[in-house]
């Protein structure tokens, strides 16, 4: 057989491949005229440019075809659509970010805990909604607040409805303080036992059943409990908590108890950060109001800086509480990282690796960002 027979057979594929390209192009063309119409005659009446709910109705169309790529090929082709109009919005809405739709300001939520206590500081008196990561990560997914923290664990579960902001995260390179293993004896010694996982949390909780079986080939029976630890530990080995409550449990331990530091553990298994939880935003927001989400983004890395170098007085006021002390307070906040750099990112990418082998999060879960960095 010749070099050309043997190709011969691919050439009808392939022009048949370029005819297709060329009428997909051909219809997302004439989708586009068409769109563009719509959007003027919607202006003209008074109305805004674009409608939500038909949105996410054809998002919901390309995802039910093709997964979550079809959710990345149906925002591509919304945004090819919006054309000249889309462009000309956001490029006003760049310069006021006020102005973007009609719509009202981007919701901000924190976490209650510690951990965000820079980020607060930083926001001032801005209006913000507070709440544990399980109330925080349910706000964010039922659309009542737009722009939050969320476990690491329910943005991978979510990954297809969310982006990550870049450059933010809540995390540690070792010890954390508030990611908590609680032990009544050595580790070894929970094979066969077994282990509370407190319910505000779905990250540490899986890392340490993660670290648990693969690091200390330790096999405990596991149980999501409310997170007090005398009562987890009353029926259990040992307990996993995180927040304030591992924070006040790590600070000042009852005697006797083994204290296992999760992101220190992680760690020295790995030699990589732990990242807890990251920020998002929900993707349909983000392609509405990529403005609005830049700004919200802009507001809470300055709000995450100022924070930081400004932490004395964080200190002080998450001492106020009585709970803590400020040298306490200021030794967790040195400690917390909110950066989410190179090393951080490849660290998410195993842990992601690790919960889907587990069934834990979806095959493909990933981390995606808010302008496209990867
Ligand atoms: C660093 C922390 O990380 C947290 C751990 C979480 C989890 O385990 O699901 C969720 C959010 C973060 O609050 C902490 O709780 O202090």
């Amino acid at each position: 057989m010749t070099a050309q027979q043997e190709h011969a057979p691919v050439t009808p594929a392939r022009n048949r491949i370029d005819d297709l390209d060329a009428k997909l192009i051909a219809l997302i063309t004439e989708r586009r005229r068409i769109s563009a119409g719509i959007q003027r005659d919607r202006i003209a009446a008074g109305g805004v440019r674009t409608d939500t709910a038909r949105e996410r109705e054809i998002f919901r169309r390309y995802h039910d075809a093709f997964g979550s790529a079809g959710t990345t090929l149906g925002s591509m082709v919304l945004e090819i659509c919006r054309g000249r109009l889309g462009a000309e919005r956001e490029r006003a809405a760049a310069v006021e970010p006020g102005r973007e739709p009609d719509t009202p300001p981007l919701r901000l939520g924190v976490f209650s805990f510690a951990n965000c206590g820079a980020v607060r500081w930083g926001l001032g008196d801005r209006q913000v909604a507070t709440g544990t990561p399980e109330a925080m990560a349910a706000a964010l997914l039922a659309g009542e607040v737009d722009v939050a923290p969320i476990s690491l664990v329910e943005y991978l579960r979510h990954h297809d409805r969310l982006l990550a902001l870049p450059d933010l995260g809540i995390g540690s390179d070792g010890e954390v303080l508030s990611c908590q293993l609680f032990t009544r004896g050595p580790l070894t010694d929970l094979d066969g036992g077994r282990v509370a996982l407190g319910s505000t949390s779905r990250t540490a909780a899986l890392l340490a059943t993660i670290l648990l079986a693969e690091w200390a080939g330790v096999n405990a029976e596991y149980r999501v409990e409310p997170p007090v630890l005398a009562d987890m530990l009353r029926g259990a080995d040992g307990a996993v908590l995180i927040g304030d409550a591992a924070l006040a449990e790590t600070l000042h331990p009852h005697p006797g108890l083994h204290v296992h530091d999760l992101g220190a553990l992680w760690r020295e298994w790995t030699g990589l950060p732990m990242v807890f939880a990251v920020w998002a935003v929900r993707r349909a927001t983000a392609l509405r109001r990529p403005a609005a989400v830049s700004a919200a983004h802009a507001t809470l890395l300055e709000a995450a800086q100022q924070g930081s170098r400004q932490l004395d007085e964080v200190a002080e006021s998450l001492a106020a509480n009585g709970l803590f002390t400020r040298e306490e307070m200021s030794r967790y906040l040195a400690t917390l990282e909110h950066s989410l750099g190179g090393r951080h990112i490849a660290g998410i990418r195993h842990f992601a690796k690790l919960a889907a082998r587990r069934g834990a999060v979806p095959d493909d879960a990933d981390i995606t960002f808010f302008g496209g960095q990867s």
